[in-house]
């Protein structure tokens, strides 16, 4: 399997070359846990249940732990239900999230995602308040063969665009709606106040099946304390990382999971319409660890 600059393995390699367990190989561990962005209390946990299972195997080989540490983070990653629920019609998803984590580039190559699965998509232009952002994402709703649904002037209720786009999919039966909304920070209140309203205007239409909460994980924990509100009030109903390609913080992405209580749901690894996958424990563990 390729490395990934999030991996662990450079950390951990002189770890697993070594003869055996000893209490350096816990010191590398921990440390290698924090740099990747953990956080404390999971590295913490993360390491007494392998001193557990190392303990209980009676084994002093590297490699077991090595096994054993792959299980572990799969155990966690797996706790939370990570599947996309988009069986409305139309299944109508809410993207949300701060400026500049990357939600436009993740709606086109999440359309691009759902087309491979043979599903018809339409991307609602939902942030009006930019003309260049509109734009952007026309372009990459393009790239994402996807149809969108843009304002009919600038700074048009985005709540009527939203609903706009339903209708558009009504008409046209197209399957999946993505609603991309405005993540200007300065006026929480207004912007909170905003996305219930384009809430409640959807939801005389169709339920909403999704609100996806975009983070960037180059951003680490702080990015979560920006995305409070969010969190708070959006009812999001799962994570999308982006930007893990640039990041060595793998671990992130369980931090956030056991930060939030909400699950990871797609990763953006790069800047290309095909970099967004879904979340596969087994797969992500195994590449953290190589
Ligand atoms: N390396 C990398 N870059 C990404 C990824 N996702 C997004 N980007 C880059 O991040 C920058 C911001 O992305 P946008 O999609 O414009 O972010 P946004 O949240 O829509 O930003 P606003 O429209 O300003 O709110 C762009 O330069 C993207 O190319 C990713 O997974 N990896």
């Amino acid at each position: 399997m390729a490395e990934n600059p999030w991996s662990l393995g450079r950390a951990l390699r002189g770890m697993f070359v070594k003869p055996t367990i000893d209490e350096t190989t816990w010191d590398d561990l921990e440390a290698a846990l924090i740099t990747a962005d953990f956080g404390p209390d999971i590295t913490e946990r993360i390491v007494e249940e392998l001193r557990e299972k190392v303990d209980r195997f009676r084994t002093t080989d590297p490699r077991d732990l090595k096994r054993m540490l792959v299980e572990t983070l799969e155990e966690h990653f797996a706790k939370f239900d990570r599947t996309l629920k988009l069986t409305e019609r139309p299944a109508v998803v809410l993207v949300v999230g701060v400026n500049g984590v990357g939600k436009t580039t993740t709606i086109g190559k999440f359309a691009k995602f759902l087309q491979r699965y043979g599903r018809s998509v339409v991307v609602g232009a939902a942030d009006t308040f930019r003309a260049a952002a509109v734009d952007q994402l026309a372009t990459w709703a393009e790239r994402g063969g996807a149809a969108i649904v843009r304002p009919q002037q600038e700074g048009q209720d985005p709540a009527s665009v939203a609903y706009q786009t339903i209708e558009y999919a009504n008409r046209t039966g197209t399957e999946i709606v993505l609603v991309d909304t405005a993540g200007r920070l300065h006026t929480k209140g207004g912007l909170m106040d905003e996305l219930s309203k384009i809430r409640r205007v959807i939801e005389k239409q169709a339920p909403i099946s999704e609100v996806l909460l975009v983070l960037d994980a180059t951003t680490g924990q702080n990015g979560v304390m920006q995305a409070q509100a969010f969190l708070e009030h959006a009812g999001v109903t799962g994570l999308v990382i982006t930007k893990l390609d640039g990041s060595a913080k793998g671990g992130f992405v369980l931090a956030v999971q056991e930060r939030t209580g909400i699950p990871v749901k797609l990763l953006g690894q790069g800047e290309g319409i095909g970099d967004l996958t879904g979340f596969t424990p087994h797969v992500f563990a195994a590449s953290l660890v190589e």
